[in-house]
């Protein structure tokens, strides 16, 4: 699935935080960086279709066929794990995946075998009949990810999925997420350039309302080359303010 976000401007009362946004998702994992405040939960929430932007438009395209994302149709084609979410603590992971699978429109008979199949591909399938109470946070948040993805989406977003997670259970998430990239479009925000590095085709870095940058990872090292005279790493974080700040005013 390929998105077209145009020219889309969003925000809250009266304070706009997108401005005539625009960017282009290919099929694959895109990585979303920006400061904090800088609206990339703002700009997940509208290209999961869960909120609809002030103006502009996000239409995904399959081949010939297009879709907008203010249609019902889209939204069974999107998966998406908030930032923060919770789940049932006493119910088993098979049954917690179950239900995600019904309520994301699978039909009932075909959603156990929906959810064993996001299981394994989340590497979760030996823990189906432990409790949620029972899970650490990484396989909670991996039992996160089978959710989101329990009804096949062919649009995969998620919010800052690998916060609070020790560098082990990073890498085991990491490893589902590419994984699960490889047949999808992923978008995936995070403050970690170790994320993006390892899981990311593309990345865009949000500043100022606008996609500031759009390109791969190679290209946003160059520009950290440049920022800082030496590439990633703590380097990174030592360029990203400047970065931000650089790419604010020539957005
Ligand atoms: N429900 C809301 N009502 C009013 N303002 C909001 C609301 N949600 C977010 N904002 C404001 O919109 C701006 C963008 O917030 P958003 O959560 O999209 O940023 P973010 O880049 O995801 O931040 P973080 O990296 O801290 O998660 C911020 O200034 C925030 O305070």
């Amino acid at each position: 699935m390929n998105l077209t976000v145009e020219r889309v401007s969003a925000g809250y009362g009266h304070v706009r935080v997108l401005d005539e946004l625009s960017w282009r998702i290919p099929p694959g994992v895109t990585g979303l960086l920006g400061p904090n405040g800088a609206g990339k939960t703002t700009l997940l929430h509208l290209l999961a279709g869960i909120t609809r932007p002030w103006q502009g438009a996000i239409t995904a395209r399959d081949g010939s066929a297009s879709v907008l994302s203010t249609g019902k149709e889209y939204s069974r084609r999107v998966g998406f794990l908030p930032q923060h979410f919770t789940f049932a603590e006493e119910m088993r992971v098979l049954d917690t995946a179950t239900y995600a699978a019904w309520v994301n429109g699978v039909p009932k008979r075909d959603c156990p075998a929906a959810a064993w199949a996001a299981l394994e591909q989340v590497d979760l399938h030996s823990k189906s009949r432990d409790r949620v109470k029972s899970l650490s946070g990484g396989q909670r948040q991996r039992l996160g990810l089978a959710t989101a993805l329990a009804h096949e989406p062919d649009l995969l977003i998620l919010d800052e999925p690998t916060v609070g997670l020790d560098p082990a259970q990073r890498l085991r998430l990491r490893e589902a997420i590419t994984s699960i990239g490889a047949r999808r479009t992923v978008v995936i925000s995070t403050h970690l350039i170790e994320d993006v590095t390892y899981m990311c085709d593309r990345v865009g870095v949000l500043a100022a309302g606008k996609m500031a940058f759009d390109d791969t990872i190679d290209e946003l090292a160059k520009l950290v080359d440049e920022d800082a005279g030496h590439g990633f790493g703590s380097a990174f974080e030592q360029a990203y303010a400047g970065i931000v700040a650089r790419l604010g005013r020539e957005a």
